[in-house]
């Protein structure tokens, strides 16, 4: 291994990474550049000038063996899952290297990899598409990759200029700094000349030119992320106890605008536009020194498991001006802004809106702090983009680090969560999931033939916060603690007895399974109703689905309101469709609003640059053009991963599981 995690490490935390590279980076970078050397066969074809090498790992992957999952080994103590990809990157804890830029000399093109890890493919409109996973080459291995569609990061103007002449970039700075000089004249005509570097000779007011330049220049292109929602089938409440859940991803989504703004401006904006909170930071005054202490520094490889109150309280002279009932958001924003970065932050504005109902139980909170996660890692050159060369096991990896840190954001949200609502939001599909030891790493097992499911969701729009309820479960099971740990028992057989039956590649959602699945919900939603965190509105959506008899009502998240999913029976009879439109009326009448949405969809995605259209015809996505469009459908039809699509121009998601081959 070329490049120790020590030296990882402090590449890492000497985070002024923009424009100038620190000892450790250099030394880091030659390494990389000499094991690339090494690797490379010399008849490699020459590459676009602007790839990068982005990256190079030890991938080790351990192996944890399937184990059935049947109703007699399911109770929390006794039950063994499979650990799943997330899970078992978070098991290894190997180094990742930051991705690292070089200007290719002809050997940086994105070689042929043995093996393809997340191909391109149609996003969540593909209601429950079964996939499977490919067979991981096993062992540990020492790859080296490049992304010919990687961000373009931390490259400075003047760093192309530098490099010598003629290059494309070399001509654009040239023309660019004319402009500029023709329409703000910043310096005096009359400057000595001065030799350059290549022994070429630069006149100082051309020098000058470039560092304003540089001052106006964005550091980084816009760009967007998004996240999915969730829906928790069975196991919540019961998961924050140590207990197994069954959750999918959702296909509504937040979606974050990351605009950069120039050099000389240092502050830095987060509008949260559904929440109506817009707030500006000046960077440099943020408490850096404290969050960059040797005692409090966390970097983009470590596993958080709890807050540090000392760095929440450092914080608050910085929200205490936010009046706002979901200000949060913005607690988890600025806790993991000092986390990652550094007082050389890029300048630049976070803008969010997501097609989410927030605090309904569909893991908004979840959702932004994935969005935001995946930006800050995405900003500070910690990610790479996703590709179809990049390796199954980077793909986990960097999916390991945009979760672990948006579980921090997820924590500062509500106090002490599983870190479900994350892990599904971070890897889309369908998961179990199980944390039994908040020090150590989830279990996660991906369900690969997570059924297509005749779902319909339904939210009360009854506000209640999920922080609240998840106290008022761990009250209960401290004043009864017998009869709660059974009822949480109780809730993990249910689980572990659907996971049976929805991770079966031979159910079928027509025939007996799909009543056991149904009764099972039942079961579930019945035993959170004894926990309390139903709702007289979340009871009158179970009474009229059952009233009808068209389906198996639970509610789902939190509770106390906010959404319930009813799973359906298939339409067999003339009036079955009828009965199903007269509860849909229905609910509608007495103010609740039901979803067409579907489950199984990606996970986190990245659009790089924030661009639309044909590639012919591509604009950029401004933050104006974000905030202007008119609600959820103007949201979708401008930046919806269901507008644009996915691939090399388009959304970008980091897909560990590949498509079921036919
Ligand atoms: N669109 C959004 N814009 C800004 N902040 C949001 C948004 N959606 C969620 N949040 C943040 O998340 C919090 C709501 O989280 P909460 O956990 O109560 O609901 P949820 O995540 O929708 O539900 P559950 O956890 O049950 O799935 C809000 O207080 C706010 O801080
Ligand atoms: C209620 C809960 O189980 C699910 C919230 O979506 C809380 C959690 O898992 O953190």
């Amino acid at each position: 291994m070329p490049v120790s995690h020590e030296d990882l490490k402090m590449v890492d935390s000497a985070a002024d990474l923009l424009g100038v590279a620190s000892p450790s980076r250099k030394r880091a970078e030659s390494e990389v550049s000499r094991y690339y050397d090494a690797q490379e066969p010399a008849s490699s074809s020459s590459s676009p000038s602007n790839d990068l090498l982005d990256g190079v790992q030890s991938l080790s992957l351990s192996h944890i063996p399937d184990t059935d999952i049947s109703p007699s080994n399911g109770s929390s103590e006794t039950s063994s899952y499979r650990s799943g990809a997330v899970g078992t990157a978070a098991s290894t804890g190997a180094a990742a290297v930051p991705p690292l830029q070089r200007r290719d000399s002809g050997r940086g093109r994105a070689r042929e990899l043995p093996r393809k890890s997340s191909l391109s493919m149609p996003t969540a409109p593909l209601t429950f598409q079964h996939h499977h996973r490919k067979n991981s080459s096993s062992g540990s291995i020492s790859r080296i990759y490049t992304a010919a569609a990687a961000p373009n990061i931390r490259q400075p103007l003047s760093h192309e200029y530098l490099r010598g002449s003629g290059s494309p970039a070399q001509e654009s700075t040239s023309v660019a700094s004319e402009t500029l000089q023709n329409s703000t004249p910043p310096f005096t005509s009359n400057e000595a000349a001065r030799p350059g570097l290549n022994g070429r000779t630069r006149s100082l007011s051309r020098t000058r030119s470039l560092s304003y330049m540089k001052r106006m220049e964005p550091e980084l292109p816009d760009f967007m992320v998004s996240a999915p929602a969730k829906v928790i089938m069975y196991g919540e409440h019961a998961v924050v106890h140590g207990k197994a859940a069954i959750a999918a991803a959702l296909s509504l989504r937040s979606y974050l605008h990351v605009h950069h703004l120039p050099r000389d401006n240092r502050t830095v904006t987060l509008h949260l536009a559904d929440i109506d909170l817009n707030h500006t930071w000046d960077i440099e005054s943020l408490p850096w020194d404290f969050f960059n202490s040797p005692a409090k520094k966390r970097i983009h490889f470590d596993t958080v498991t709890s807050l540090d109150p000392e760095l929440l309280e450092a914080l608050q002279p910085f929200l205490s001006s936010i009046v706002n009932k979901y200000h949060s958001a913005a607690t988890a924003f600025l806790y993991v802004y000092l986390c990652l970065g550094s007082k050389h932050s890029p300048a630049a504005v976070f803008t969010l809106r997501s097609t989410i109902p927030i605090g309904a139980g569909l893991g908004s909170s979840a959702s932004i702090t994935v969005c935001l996660s995946a930006a800050l890692h995405l900003q500070s050159g910690m990610l790479v983009r996703p590709s179809a060369k990049l390796f199954e096991e980077e793909c986990a990896r960097q999916l390991k680090r945009i979760n672990d840190w948006a579980f921090v954001g997820e924590m500062c949200i509500h106090g002490n969560p599983s870190g479900v609502d994350n892990t599904v939001a971070t890897g889309g599909k369908a998961v179990l999931f199980r944390r039994g030891d908040y020090s150590k790493p989830p279990e996660v097992k991906r369900l690969e033939h997570f059924p297509e499911l005749p779902l319909m969701l339904v939210n009360t729009n009854q506000p209640r916060r999920t922080a609240e309820l998840v106290a008022a479960v761990h009250g209960l099971r401290n004043s009864h603690p017998t009869t709660c740990g059974l009822m949480l028992d109780a809730i993990d057989n249910v689980t572990a007895e659907a996971m049976m039956l929805l991770d079966n590649k031979h159910f079928r959602p027509d025939d007996s399974h799909l009543t056991r699945l149904g009764e099972l919900v039942r079961i579930n939603h019945g035993l959170l109703v004894s926990l309390g965190v139903s709702h007289p509105k979340l009871e009158r959506v179970r009474q009229i689905v059952d009233g009808s008899g068209i389906g198996w009502t639970k509610l789902t998240g939190a509770g106390g309101g906010g959404c319930a999913f009813s799973v359906l029976k298939p339409i067999q009879m003339p009036g079955d469709e009828a009965k199903k439109l007269k509860v849909e009326e229905t609910l509608k009448e007495e103010g609740m609003v039901t979803y067409e949405a579907t489950l199984g969809g990606d996970g986190v995605g990245v659009l790089w640059p924030a661009m639309h259209g044909k590639p012919e015809e591509r604009v950029s996505i401004t933050k104006e053009m974000f905030l202007a469009a008119d609600g959820d459908d103007g949201v979708e039809a401008l930046v919806g991963v269901k507008a644009l699509g996915s691939g090399r121009l388009a959304w970008g998601f980091w897909r560990e599981w590949l498509p079921e081959e036919a």
